[in-house]
């Protein structure tokens, strides 16, 4: 048996992010690595799915050259061999990156490739060898959702695991699930001209939730693929012919070549043997752990990034990573972290921006709301042919803080990040509008909403030409 102080399981970002720290530091540690390197997000996740977009969006341009004065845009071609093979290497460098700067410049001995579990308390097993370590870090992901039933479809069903592998893409393709993922890559396959058809259980898409927003992004997303809401697929091989997937959508069949499913993202908490490290489990199979200090109940393991459930995004896993190893190295001194502003940008076009406290999440009776739409005067909307979407804003009654925002909105992930700062600093409604607006951009549009807001907000009988100065003193 090995003996050290601390253990990290995963090699991701939240993982890589508490080994920065520890190795600055020349503590005693092991890094424990099951799978590829390079982490999630580069490999299979954020950065590949964005180099995809990137293409899918230059290419879907061709469709709006006409009205803008450019001819002939409409002849340009795809070569989507060419796409993939991008992507990859887009990926590699990524990856390589990653690697570079964190396990390749590991210490023979810090590094043990195989997939950890608990055998005892402090104890974790990977291949033959056990490991004891004082202080343990869970950083070990998140994998996708893929029902047990839909594994007969065999290389016919794909995940984000598999689709940046393919040479080529599919003709024809189901999307199943439109959340984060399944709107980001279901729009770039449909920009791409492959047929997609989506397929989602819930009333909306991408996490929205205020009725208005949402019937924006379903008539949008609509314009590009058919989108079936309120409904689960059911999936067969085609009887008569088994190159093609059936999905049964309600009354529908349709035929397709490929099924791509995002139905979420499950936390590698199962492959953990928690109990034997006797951590209580609730009924999802989840530790019971603190989000402001990353502690599995009060023992010297530590639990960060998309295992937990929580926020399964990249800043946060890098933010939980920092959280885990600060309080691994101070315990049993345990310090409580503030958590940031909820902050979710969906890369599709336009971009979905959730921010802040959820619409739904709120007391209705205690907030005002306003929803803005783009195709309301917004003149820099209507010049760069963007005039469509939604901005939607939900503020305090009582401190007339604004709490949360909804966006569905042409590269919305910078209004998402200035709302995200916004709330952060706990800004009420009328400090916002004492900020400066440019002419013509988006922001005005939000100008709009705020203006809207705070006439909801504040007295009827405010002087509103006052209020958006600042005074000076004396
Ligand atoms: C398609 C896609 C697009 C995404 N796009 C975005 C985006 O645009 N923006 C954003 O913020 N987030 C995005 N995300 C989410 C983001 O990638 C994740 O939140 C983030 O990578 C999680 O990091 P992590 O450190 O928790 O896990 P990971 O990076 O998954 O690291 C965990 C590591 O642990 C290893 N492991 C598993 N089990 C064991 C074990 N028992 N022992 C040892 N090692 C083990 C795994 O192989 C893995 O290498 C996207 C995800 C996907 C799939
Ligand atoms: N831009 C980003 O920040 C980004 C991009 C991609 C992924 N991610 C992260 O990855 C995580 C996973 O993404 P995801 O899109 O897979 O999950 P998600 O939770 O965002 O969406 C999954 C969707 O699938 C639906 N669904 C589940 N089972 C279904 C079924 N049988 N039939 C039809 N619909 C079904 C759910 O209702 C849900 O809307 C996200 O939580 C997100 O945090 C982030």
């Amino acid at each position: 048996m090995r003996k050290v102080k601390y253990a990290i399981i995963g090699a991701g970002t939240s993982g890589l992010t508490a080994l920065s720290y520890l190795k600055k530091r020349n503590e005693d540690f092991v890094m424990i690595q099951g799978g590829p390197y390079g982490t999630t997000c580069a490999r299979v996740g954020c950065m590949p799915s964005k180099a995809l977009i990137h293409t899918a969006n230059h290419y879907h341009q061709r469709h709006h050259m006409a009205e803008i004065g450019i001819e002939n845009a409409e002849q340009q071609e795809v070569d989507l061999v060419k796409v993939m093979q991008r992507v990859r290497a887009l990926r590699d460098r990524f990856t390589g990156g990653v690697k570079s700067g964190s396990t390749d410049t590991l210490a023979p001995g810090q590094l043990i490739e195989g997939y950890a579990e608990f055998v005892a308390p402090n104890q974790l097993k990977v291949n033959d060898e056990v490991i004891e370590a004082e202080r343990i870090i869970i950083a070990n992901g998140s994998r996708p959702v893929v029902p047990t039933p839909w594994k007969e479809l065999g290389d016919k069903l794909m995940t984000s695991d598999e689709i940046f592998e393919l040479e080529t893409l599919p003709k024809r393709i189901a999307v199943i699930g439109l959340g984060v993922i399944g709107l980001e890559l279901g729009q770039a396959l449909a920009r791409l001209g492959i047929e997609v058809v989506g397929v989602e259980m819930l009333n909306t898409l991408g996490g929205l939730s205020v009725p208005e927003v949402v019937e924006e992004a379903v008539a949008e997303f609509s314009k590009e693929f058919p989108v079936h809401l309120g409904v689960a697929a059911n999936l067969r091989l085609n009887p008569d012919n088994p190159e093609e997937v059936e999905v049964q959508i309600g009354e529908e069949k349709v035929y397709v070549d490929a099924v791509f499913a995002s139905l979420g993202r499950r936390p590698n908490i199962d492959n953990l043997n928690l109990a034997a490290a006797g951590v209580e489990l609730d009924g999802r199979g989840m530790p019971n752990f603190n989000l402001h200090t990353s502690q599995i109940e009060d023992k010297p393991i530590f639990i960060a990034g998309d295992v937990n459930g929580y926020r399964q995004i990249l800043h946060e896993a890098g933010d939980e990573g920092r959280m885990a190893v600060l309080n691994a190295v101070s315990y049993p001194q345990i310090s409580a972290y503030a958590r940031k502003t909820s902050l979710g940008v969906a890369f599709t076009d336009p971009q979905i921006g959730l921010v802040g406290q959820r619409y739904t999440e709120l007391d209705a009776d205690k907030i005002e709301v306003v929803t803005f739409k783009l195709n309301c005067a917004n003149g820099r909307a209507i010049v760069i042919g963007q005039d469509k979407g939604a901005i939607s804003l939900f503020a305090d009654k009582e401190s007339k803080q604004l709490l949360g925002a909804e966006l569905f909105l042409f590269e919305g992930e910078h209004m998402a990040h200035l709302l995200a700062w916004m709330i952060e600093q706990k800004l009420t409604v009328m400090d916002l509008l004492r900020m400066p607006f440019y002419h013509p951009v988006l922001e005005e549009a939000l100008q709009s909403a705020l203006r809207e807001l705070a006439h909801k907000l504040y007295p009827q009988d405010t002087d509103w030409m006052e209020a958006e100065l600042s005074a000076l003193e004396g």
